[in-house]
């Protein structure tokens, strides 16, 4: 559906040139929801503005649904661009314009009458839930709705392609977790291809099928979301899938292992903090008593959860190990051979 091939970005900073996107690859499957995640300045807002040519690449192509457009003119560029429907992370509302002017503005654009207009944003208006909402304006409703006025405005014109651009960073985890669930209900009932870009874990762990990890304007790990889940390879990969249990843990518990963990790096390390990951089989079996039993170690469970990703099973737990540093290792070495995916955590505490 989209191939990025060879892609860069090259932005002229005050300090010199600054290559936002760097020969980039990717491609993205029809109907997928694609994810791309990275620290702030990876480069993800940049990579994803060259997908409607916002940002027109340095070098590369973009073909979407079999057209480069880097090679069109500009009334193909507008005709293709209505393909692809982008949200923003401050929606991008008019104030002056009621919530059903918001959705039929595209449309306005398009020169359709006003019977035509409404035949398309009446459904859209109940396809996000705000039917009742319709008169208002963007400042009498919640920054939840105002996101589903932008997604239904982003729907208006039909598109195949939906971008969105951190469009729940600003939201709640509630109000998130009903976007994320409205973007699902939208690319299973419409078949809409998604690409989203986000700097939260979690939104990729709740809707992505397939995903990239960017830095520094390069794409150092993708794939399906499930197997990044279980083993990523790059560092800043781990490090990300790290922050969503430190984040998790209560503030309390935190400050008590940071010091905890400082005062046994000068006492010889007996502590150490893994993030066990388990899929299929191992979600099932009793590893942890068994490992606790043969290699007579202490676990504390600090933080723990299981869930579906991609509907397979998928637990995490971060534990804190206490025994001896070869009781530990061979414990670690055990749980691994039995399809636990083990990795010490201490450096993101
Ligand atoms: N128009 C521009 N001119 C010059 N430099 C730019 C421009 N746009 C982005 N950059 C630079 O390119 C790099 C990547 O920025 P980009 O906004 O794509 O990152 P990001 O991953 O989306 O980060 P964030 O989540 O903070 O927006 C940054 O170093 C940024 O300063």
């Amino acid at each position: 559906m989209i191939k990025i091939q060879a892609v860069t970005q090259r932005f002229a900073g005050s300090n010199g040139p600054v290559d936002a996107v760097r020969n980039v690859d990717l491609t993205i499957n029809k109907g997928e929801i694609f994810g791309i995640i990275g620290r702030s300045g990876a480069g993800k807002s940049t990579l994803v503005r060259t997908l409607n040519l916002l940002n027109r690449p340095t070098s590369g192509k973009i073909i979407v649904d079999g057209k480069d457009l880097t090679a069109l003119n500009a009334p193909e560029l507008r005709a293709a661009r209505r393909e692809i429907g982008m949200i923003f992370q401050h929606f991008n509302l008019l104030s002056s314009r009621t919530v059903y002017d918001n959705i039929a503005l595209p449309l306005e654009l398009s020169g359709l009458s006003k019977t035509e207009i409404s035949k398309k944003v009446t459904p859209l208006l109940e396809l996000v839930g705000l039917t009742a909402l319709k008169d208002r304006y963007p400042a009498h409703i919640s920054g939840g709705q105002k996101q589903r006025v932008g997604i239904a405005r982003a729907l208006a014109n039909a598109p195949k392609v939906l971008l969105s651009d951190e469009a729940t960073s600003a939201l709640d985890p509630e109000t998130t977790r009903s976007i994320l669930e409205l973007l699902r209900k939208i690319n299973q009932e419409l078949g809409l291809t998604i690409v989203l870009i986000t700097h939260q874990m979690e939104v990729i762990k709740m809707i992505c099928d397939r995903m990239a990890v960017m830095e520094a304007g390069k794409v150092i790990e993708s794939g399906q979301v499930i197997d990044i889940f279980r083993s990523p390879k790059h560092p800043v990969t781990r490090a990300m899938i790290g922050d969503v249990i430190a984040q998790d843990l209560p503030a309390g518990v935190l400050q008590r292992l940071r010091t905890r963990l400082a005062r046994s790096d000068v006492t010889g390390g007996t502590d150490h903090l893994f993030r066990l990951a388990f899929t299929g089989d191992s979600v099932d079996q009793p590893l942890l008593s068994e490992v606790v039993r043969k290699f007579n170690l202490d676990f504390s469970i600090l933080h723990g959860q299981i869930d579906e990703i991609q509907g397979q099973a998928f637990g995490s737990l971060a534990i804190l190990a206490n025994g001896s540093s070869d009781n530990i290792a061979a414990a670690m070495t055990y749980l691994s051979a039995q399809g636990v995916t083990v990795e010490e955590l201490n450096h993101v505490i």
